[in-house]
């Protein structure tokens, strides 16, 4: 496996994915203009990587998920046309998006092909790697829910994906839900499993407040690509705030190469007035966390509970006892028919 390359200043490559994860938040109505001033902010102040897509990825904007006001390859090519330094990163699903949908974004100039899978379907992102890396793509893989699989388990599955060409495989703790060792425990085994064949990356939530100790505990176990979003711009109670990530490096001398004072202006300056609302530690994202939800159901379990009046919490608690997985954002329907029959 071709290994990536880092600048020898780094020590961790943070990837912002705020105009990807970002967009669940936004219910994926983001604009050219607020990319174009996000991604020329977030890229002057150093981050090396930014993420752009509908916020299920490519082929997301749909009923199921949500419509893009933008599309997401007209959002890619303003985020290429618009960083000076950044590669830009984009984000499929094996079957919510289509092979033809990475060749759209590469030719739109985007260079790193991130393909995610339920922790335990790495097997259905095969062919994608091994497209991506025929086209001479960098490649990252996401095992989303990685809370809802032991250790070895995860390994397992990492090695699937590094061996189809995957460059860099990611533990996605989707729902908030993994606690310090949990995340350390999770990165330490893949790291074993893919010695120099892959590098090991961590994408945390804030759902119980643990992103940035989290991603710190990753990286302390060998991670060495770390997401974040700035002003925690991502789905639930957001991302792992890569503003105060970087701070919290600096002061332990793991270096990012991105400056602290820049990423905290574009934050208040650039990124929040891009925000409908900031990401909130609320009642529903601790639930999410607690539970172990997929962070991206926050909007819909919202929606549903309006819908049938009935409590957004309780649904949220009732999908993480059924487990759901992406996709089935059409069972937080079901759930509140439940909660509102059993009030009747
Ligand atoms: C639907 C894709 C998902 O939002 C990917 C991700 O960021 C996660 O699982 O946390
Ligand atoms: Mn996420």
């Amino acid at each position: 496996m071709l290994p990536i390359t880092f600048s020898d200043s780094l020590d961790v490559r943070v990837t912002d994915t705020s105009l990807r994860d970002g967009s669940h938040h936004k219910r994926h109505k983001f604009t050219l203009d607020e990319a174009r001033a996000m991604v020329s902010a977030i890229d002057g102040a150093g981050v090396p990587v930014i993420e752009v897509a509908h916020g299920d990825g490519l082929g997301g904007s749909s009923f199921n998920y949500g419509f893009s006001t933008t599309p997401e390859q007209d959002l890619i090519k303003v985020a290429v046309d618009t960083a000076k330094r950044a590669k830009i990163a984009f984000l499929m699903l094996p079957g919510v998006g289509v092979k033809d949908d990475i060749l759209i974004a590469q030719d739109n100039g985007a260079s790193i092909c991130r393909i995610a899978t339920h922790c335990t379907e790495a097997d259905i992102s095969v062919q994608h790697f091994g497209l991506a890396r025929e086209r001479g793509l960098e490649t990252v893989g996401f095992l989303m829910m990685a809370h809802s699989q032991p250790p070895e388990a995860l390994a397992k599955q990492a090695r699937i994906m590094a061996d189809a060409g995957c460059q860099c495989v990611y533990v996605v703790d989707s729902a908030g839900a993994l606690v310090l060792e949990q995340v350390a425990d999770r990165v330490a085994a893949l790291v074993t499993e893919l010695g120099t064949d892959a590098q090991v990356g961590f994408h945390g939530h804030e759902n119980l407040g643990l992103g940035v100790a989290n991603s710190i505990a990753a990286a302390r176990a060998g991670a060495v690509q770390i997401d974040g979003s700035t002003r925690r711009f991502g789905a639930g109670a957001g991302n792992t705030p890569v503003e105060a990530f970087v701070g919290v490096c600096d002061k332990l001398g793991i270096r990012t190469d991105v400056d602290f004072f820049a990423i905290v202006d574009a934050a208040e300056d650039v990124v929040r007035p891009a925000m409908p609302q900031e990401c909130l530690l609320d009642r529903m994202a601790l639930m999410m966390g607690y539970a172990g939800v997929y962070s991206s159901f926050l909007r819909h379990a919202y929606r549903q509970a309006e819908r049938y009046g009935v409590s957004g919490a309780q649904i949220l608690v009732r999908a993480g006892e059924r487990k759901l997985v992406g996709g089935q954002e059409d069972q937080l329907i079901d759930i509140a028919l439940e909660l509102r029959r059993e009030a009747s």
